[in-house]
């Protein structure tokens, strides 16, 4: 009898507590500021039921119903969706103290949770430490011998991967989202660390029925352990974004949080190892003999006296930088530049096989300026003479985004689409329906790279690589990547699709599925 007593008691103040939270949220909402046309939200989870649909992070349909200037709720967090040029030209403006600066607010619980908030560059609210790394891959990642560098690298990692698929013959089916993923993971590590990943091995050994690679049990693990986190780490990225800590700790849900936040804690621990190793190497390393020079023994030297960066920082920025800002640094490079690079190949695939005009002139461009011989190797110089191939990465991106909507916060109080928006709002930008708007593309669904051939206008209006002050830093790399991959495909294989590409949105758009047959064109040796 007590203890019923004591359970209504309980069940009473929960459910004083419910109606109160259920009135604070809606007094919130009912007051909120520049009410917008939206979806109504419903308490706890706001509008999440309707943003995520079949595991997409979706708002495309909210511009459809409610125009381009709308707003969303993910729990009790408001977002004002942006769908047109103009509402976001001045957010993406690259001007010094922008208001716009940032992405997240400072109390962003669940990146802070995942230790993600103010170190590295894309959470960084700390303008001052965020200059300094920016200022960093500014200079290394967008300098031209960086660069080419990397193009031998992807040609030496692309030729790795055609080993395997000559292995595996010409019948198999190649699931190629899986591979992209693998090829672009090993280019970006050797370029970061100049050591291979052996990103590859567990692959081939999973789908062959040939003999398996013989490495060692533990390399194979770790490596594609490493691979499949990195791609969690970035997937997780949005979760942590949207949900505050106390739906993170919910019942259920919690134990998902905890798997996500250990992946994100090996990655962690593994790139510390890989730190530490560095470091014993260049201490070993006498003083009058040269380093390596890759992105990772420049972060660990930069301002000390075996600084191969050639001193990049400035007076303001004389300190090395941290084993912390190190390892944030690495994971947001690998983070930031396999998992949009692979799905942005994968995108191009599908279109340009669905589009054999566009592929044919591609080929006819590629052979015009590299020559008939599909095996010979090209410089960095070479993909800049490429045109008609940037127009086509850029038309397939202005369609299908690898990265749809991006969010930028204001610092101070801003008028935008003509309302004053007090400091701290969250802007959605919604890169797929302003690269699809009508009033400035003619037949936006259509592929056609041609719009971007001798039309500087419309290079204005492509957010491949966002905007600001904020801008990708890693766009030269991502764009010789893309293009050395499209030339080293399309030179040597005819590609065969079976069956349609599947996709989900989430922090990136991600291709689910792509297979395709690989057939040598002729002349080809591998
Ligand atoms: C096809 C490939 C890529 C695409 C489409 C892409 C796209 C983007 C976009 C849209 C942003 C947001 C910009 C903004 O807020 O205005 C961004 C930021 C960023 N990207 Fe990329 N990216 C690519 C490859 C890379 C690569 C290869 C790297 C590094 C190796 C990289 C590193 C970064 C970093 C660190 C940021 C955050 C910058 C900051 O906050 O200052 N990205 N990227």
């Amino acid at each position: 009898m007590e203890t019923t007593n004591f359970l209504q008691e309980i069940l009473k103040i929960l459910l004083v507590a419910l109606i109160a939270y259920i009135s604070y949220y809606y007094y919130k909402y009912f007051t909120r500021e520049n009410p917008l046309p939206g979806p109504f939200p419903l308490p706890l989870i706001g509008n999440l039921h309707q943003v995520l649909k079949n595991g997409s992070f979706d708002v495309s349909k909210f511009q459809t119903k409610y125009g381009d200037l709308c707003e969303f709720y993910t729990c009790s967090k408001r977002f004002i969706l942006l769908s047109n040029d103009d509402l976001v030209q001045k957010i993406m403006k690259p001007t010094i103290n922008s208001p716009f600066h940032n992405r997240v607010n400072d109390d962003n619980e669940g990146l802070e949770e995942i230790g993600l908030l103010n170190t590295g560059l894309a959470f960084n609210n700390n303008y001052d430490n965020w200059l300094f790394h920016r200022r960093f891959y500014a200079k290394v990642m967008m300098s031209t011998s960086f660069i080419k560098q990397s193009v031998i690298v992807a040609q030496n990692s692309f030729i790795e991967m055609e080993k395997y698929w000559n292995d595996l013959g010409e019948d198999t089916i190649i699931e190629f989202n899986h591979w992209m993923k693998r090829y672009f993971f090993e280019t970006i590590f050797i370029i970061s660390t100049n050591n291979r990943a052996y990103a590859f091995a567990n692959h081939y050994n999973k789908v062959t029925k040939n003999e398996k690679l013989s490495l060692p049990e533990s390399v194979l693990k770790e490596s594609n352990t490493f691979v499949e986190s990195i791609n969690v780490v970035v997937q997780s990225l949005q979760y942590f974004f949207i949900l505050p800590r106390i739906v993170l700790y919910l019942p259920i849900i919690e134990r998902y949080t905890k798997y996500l936040k250990g992946r994100v804690y090996w990655v962690r621990y593994n790139v510390n190892d890989i730190i530490k190793s560095r470091r014993e190497e260049i201490s070993k390393t006498p003083i009058d003999q040269k380093l390596k020079s890759d992105i990772l023994t420049m972060f660990l030297t930069v301002n000390t006296e075996r600084d191969i960066t050639e001193r990049i920082a400035d007076d303001l920025h004389d300190e090395p930088m941290s084993d912390k800002d190190v390892q944030r640094n690495f994971i947001e490079i690998m983070g930031a530049g396999i998992d949009t690079s692979s799905n942005s190949i994968c995108f191009l695939v599908n279109f340009l096989e669905n589009n054999p005009k566009a592929k044919q002139r591609m080929i006819e461009e590629i052979e015009r300026v590299l020559g008939k011989d599909p095996n010979s190797s090209f410089t960095f110089e070479d993909l800049s003479k490429l045109e008609y191939v940037e127009a086509v990465i850029k038309e397939s991106s202005r369609i299908r985004s690898v990265i749809p909507l991006i969010f930028k916060t204001n610092s101070v109080p801003e008028v935008i689409g003509s309302y004053k928006w007090s400091k701290g709002t969250c802007f959605g930008l919604n890169f797929d329906g302003i690269q699809k708007q009508k009033s400035f593309w003619k037949d936006p669904e259509k592929f056609n790279p041609d719009r971007f051939m001798d039309n500087p206008d419309s290079k204005k209006k492509v957010y491949m690589f966002g905007g600001s002050l904020r801008s990708c830093p890693g766009r030269n790399l991502a764009m010789v990547g893309l293009k050395a991959t499209l030339v080293m495909l399309y030179r040597k294989y005819d590609i065969e699709l079976l069956g349609s590409l599947k996709e989900h949105i989430g922090m990136i758009r991600t291709c689910d599925e792509l297979k395709v047959k690989l057939r040598k064109r002729k002349n080809v040796n591998i």
